[in-house]
């Protein structure tokens, strides 16, 4: 990504970021998959505040993971997380105050170029195309930053035009695309280049549902076929929860969460019990399980069923003591079914119950 898109945004803290990459690395530029072993991404005890004195915001605060090569990672988190930030320091937009980056083996502080060579983004969806240019001009523009000419990846190119159905149009002009069609222009310009590593914002925006499936599917073959390492994020759990290997779940600039998506799913599937019991549920004695408990109750016909998150056996012996103490019958007890967003939301609400997940 020596001059790609995503680094010319319009993004304040660009200036910041030295180029100290030597003339003998910058000669060497190029996008042979220059891979150290399995890991992709390393960062290392990374930190990045905005502001100073009583004002300062520190947007992540010391997270440290490796990303293997050829996964896909969903970084999650609240508004104001710090996802954009940590995603800003992993490509060097903004400089971190301590910690460090490297991508395919490249330090991002110390060698840029060498690193972005190995890297595309997009980071705003269809805002990151030129909407006067042709589909296909776009994805040459974009190869071109690289010094990739025209003629060496037109193959390539209609390919990935191919594959995100955009052949039939790629002599038309962006500005006459559907939102989502852009956003596939935006996606096929960040795999214009040949790279390793791609960072996604929010890359199902405005896409509907067949494209979505059509974007999932790409994703996982990238990663599976030609060991890109991909890593996104988005407010669509149902997305992450499709196409991604492992999430990162992050709050207040810290990783509260970092597991295989599939575990993190069981871990709290595994912890989670619905009692149901006959209606109605007298307010004294939903007030004590709220209290005692981590609930929420949910009224079906003449039933309560209660979900109680992050439980072991005692909690579920120690609900149902309750239950009985007030005479309530017992009609059901079964683990609940739940989905990414669940787990989310219970995360966020108390990171120790992803234990075995928190750093
Ligand atoms: N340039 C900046 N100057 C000052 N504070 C900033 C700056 N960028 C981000 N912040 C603050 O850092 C914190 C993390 O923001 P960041 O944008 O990284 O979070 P996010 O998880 O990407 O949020 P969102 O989902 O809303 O995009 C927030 O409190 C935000 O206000």
């Amino acid at each position: 990504m020596t001059a790609s898109k995503p680094v010319q945004q319009s993004d304040t803290t660009k200036s910041e970021v030295p180029d100290s990459t030597t003339p003998e690395e910058k000669s060497n530029i190029d996008n042979t998959h220059a891979v150290d072993g399995e890991v992709a991404i390393t960062v290392d005890e990374v930190t990045k505040s905005y502001g100073s004195g009583d004002d300062v915001v520190t947007a992540v605060d010391d997270i440290s993971f490796e990303i293997e090569r050829g996964s896909i990672v969903g970084l999650l988190g609240p508004n104001g997380a710090g996802k954009t930030s940590a995603i800003k320091s992993m490509l060097g937009l903004v400089i971190p105050d301590r910690g460090t980056v490297s991508i395919c083996g490249v330090d991002v502080a110390s060698s840029p170029e060498r690193a972005h060579g190995h890297v595309g983004a997009m980071l705003e969806g269809d805002r990151n195309v030129y909407w006067r240019l042709t589909a296909r001009e776009n994805l040459e523009f974009f190869a071109g930053l690289s010094g990739e000419y025209p003629s060496a990846v037109r193959d390539r190119h209609d390919q990935l035009l191919e594959q995100l159905d955009l052949l039939d149009v790629a002599d038309t002009a962006v500005n006459e695309f559907s939102k989502g069609m852009k956003q596939k222009v935006s996606l096929a310009s960040t795999l214009a280049r040949d790279v390793d590593v791609i960072f996604l914002d929010e890359p199902t925006l405005g896409l509907d549902v067949e494209a979505s499936h059509d974007l999932h599917r790409e994703l996982r073959r990238l990663a599976q076929e030609e060991d890109m390492t991909i890593v996104l994020t988005s407010h669509n759990l149902d997305i992450i929860e499709a196409v991604s290997d492992r999430v990162i779940i992050l709050n207040d600039g810290k990783i509260i969460a970092d597991d295989d998506t599939d575990d993190l799913v069981d871990l709290f599937e595994t912890q989670s019990y619905r009692f149901v019991v006959g209606a109605p549920l007298p307010e004294a004695v939903e007030t004590r399980l709220r209290r005692e408990f981590d609930i929420t109750c949910k009224r079906e016909d003449n039933q309560v069923a209660i979900d109680c998150m992050g439980a072991d056996s005692d909690t579920v012996y120690a609900l149902m003591d309750v239950l009985s103490d007030a005479g309530m019958e017992l009609h059901e007890v079964e683990s609940v079914d739940l989905d990414l967003e669940d787990v989310f939301l219970e995360v966020i609400d108390d990171p120790a119950t992803a234990n075995g997940g928190v750093q």
